[in-house]
């Protein structure tokens, strides 16, 4: 297994607010990782400071071996580092073709506008938005919008995916199809990051789950280890949870 994403000691203050403080974790090459916790404990902004939204307090991010503690959005989107937002905003008026482009010259492809529209053909194809692909964004439905949204940051040819919510508000169906996309985009080689609150979701597609509370991160581990953790009942999943899903899920984990 190759190492590409590692934090050290990464802190994040907002004032007096301890957002994240002093996590460590290492990501290898092509593995699914979700990451949980309750609201608040601090998910979105280890995003945001991995993809240099924010600038870190204290600590270091190294990616692909080089230390990118200090980079901005745009030099991550570069790197390899592509996220999706928790909120889905495509250009309304520009074609869904249009959108994915866009997010591929963001991404620095230096072919320039040709090649950013061939790699969005091809992302649209691999999501299966293909047959939209000239249709106004505004049009699509919300799950296609979703789609739409992992079109955009695959054609920045990430290394690193990280999704922010990407199943929130999808129905049951819909987010079996986002879980079999999201196996797909791993099968590729991209390493992914899965904000998500849905546990069910989580124990089914994570290879290793990390555990966020108040900021810290108070357990990492494959998902039967994570649900079978005391500190992990005790701030997130509840007693009841655990006892419901420790033994079931760990076997449908361990297939996916
Ligand atoms: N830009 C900011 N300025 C001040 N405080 C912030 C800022 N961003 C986040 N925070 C605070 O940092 C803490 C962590 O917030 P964050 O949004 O990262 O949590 P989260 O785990 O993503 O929550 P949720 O599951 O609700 O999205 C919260 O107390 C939040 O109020």
């Amino acid at each position: 297994m190759t190492e590409i994403l590692r934090l050290e000691n990464v802190s994040k203050a907002f004032g007096g607010i301890h957002a994240v403080n002093d996590v460590s974790f290492t990501l290898q090459e092509g593995e699914i990782v979700g990451l949980i916790g309750p609201n608040g404990a601090g998910k979105t902004t280890l995003v945001n400071l991995i993809t240099g939204v924010h600038p870190l307090t204290s600590g270091k991010v190294v990616f692909a071996g080089t230390d990118v503690s200090r980079q901005k959005p745009f030099q991550a989107a570069r790197r390899g580092l592509a996220r999706t937002f928790q909120i889905v905003q495509p250009f309304p008026e520009m074609s869904v073709l249009e959108n994915v482009a866009a997010g591929s010259l963001f991404g620095g492809g230096r072919g320039g506008m040709a090649e950013a529209m061939q790699a969005a053909r091809d992302e649209l194809e691999f999501v299966g938005l293909g047959h939209v692909a000239e249709q106004p964004a505004a049009l699509l439905s919300l799950p296609n919008r979703k789609r739409l949204e992992l079109a955009k940051s695959l054609a920045m040819k990430p290394k690193v995916l990280l999704l922010d919510e990407v199943n929130a508000g999808l129905n049951a169906a819909e987010i079996d199809g986002a879980l079999e996309l999201i196996r797909k985009i791993a099968a590729r080689g991209i390493t992914i990051i899965l904000i998500e609150h849905l546990m069910k979701v989580v124990l089914s597609i994570s290879q290793r789950i990390l555990v966020l509370h108040h900021g810290e991160l108070i357990a990492q581990g494959d998902p039967q280890a994570v649900v079978n953790d005391p500190r992990v009942v005790e701030a997130y999943l509840g007693a009841k949870f655990a006892a419901r899903f420790a033994t079931p899920i760990a076997e449908g984990a361990s297939n996916g």
